[in-house]
């Protein structure tokens, strides 16, 4: 199987989020929205707590529907897309891991083995060893530390061979050692595969790292896109 998700070399956008709009009874938590990812690039969310930068997120993998607005993957209404395939395509990680009971290479095989395809162990293994986890197939996931749960997370994730990255504060719930370890993982990942990404974060340092663009929300709107370096200039 492919180590590297294969592309439609024909569009140059991966994902595309047009005038989108998600209201709740009382609140509108995505006030019309529209931005555009580009192949390979790393896109950072920031803006105040509060602001609306997960609701937005949960938007482009269809997690919550958008009341108005379209979503785009790859140049496709992602409503025509099924939500299964679409998850494979658009994968995500959250702040915590969650975990399903059982050991670390059944989480890892979990979305194959939906799709009802059975992921072999060389792959299983191959995965763990990229995130730093030789070994563990066999492990409890009850028994691991917060960042061990995070890179089977991030394997399960890779093990659906994503083209578009979803990371919502993936390293808020670690300590600062291990958010740095996992962030670098994470930042190696994406630059070798070659992986569209967009990462929610409260920490500009972060965006600064890892982005090569950041949007700036406030109050569900986009405040400000462009160039990390020019968004977080005063910052
Ligand atoms: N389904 C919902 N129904 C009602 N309110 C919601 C819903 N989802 C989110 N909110 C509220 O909308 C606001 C935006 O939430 P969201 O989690 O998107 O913000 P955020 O910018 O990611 O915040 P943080 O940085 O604190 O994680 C918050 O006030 C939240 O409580």
């Amino acid at each position: 199987m492919a180590e590297v998700p294969c592309n439609n070399a024909e569009h140059p956008l991966a994902l595309e989020a047009v005038n989108v709009y998600r209201a709740v009874p009382g609140k509108i938590l995505t006030d019309n929205i529209s931005v555009q990812v580009k192949k390979g690039d790393v896109l950072a969310i920031v803006g105040p707590s509060g602001s609306g930068k997960s609701s937005f997120l949960r938007l482009l993998n269809r997690l919550d529907e958008p009341t108005r607005g379209v979503v785009k993957v790859d140049g496709e209404d992602y409503r025509s897309i099924s939500p299964e395939i679409l998850r494979r395509r658009v994968g995500m990680v959250m702040q915590s891991a969650y975990l399903f009971p059982g050991t670390v290479g059944e989480n890892v095989a979990f979305g194959p083995a939906q799709r009802g395809k059975s992921l072999p162990d060389t792959r299983i293994d191959a995965l763990l060893e990229r995130v730093g986890l030789s070994e563990y197939g066999d492990r409890d996931v009850d028994n691991l530390s917060g960042g061990e749960a995070q890179r089977v997370s991030i394997a399960r994730t890779l093990a659906n061979e994503p083209e578009i990255l979803l990371l919502d504060e993936p390293t808020s719930a670690l300590d600062e050692s291990t958010a740095l370890e996992i962030e670098t993982l994470v930042r190696d990942i994406i630059r070798e595969r070659h992986m569209t990404c967009v990462i929610v974060t409260h920490s500009n340092a972060q965006a600064r790292r890892v982005a090569s663009r950041t949007m700036i929300i406030e109050s569900g709107k986009l405040a400000k896109i462009g160039p990390t370096d020019e968004v977080l200039r005063d910052d």
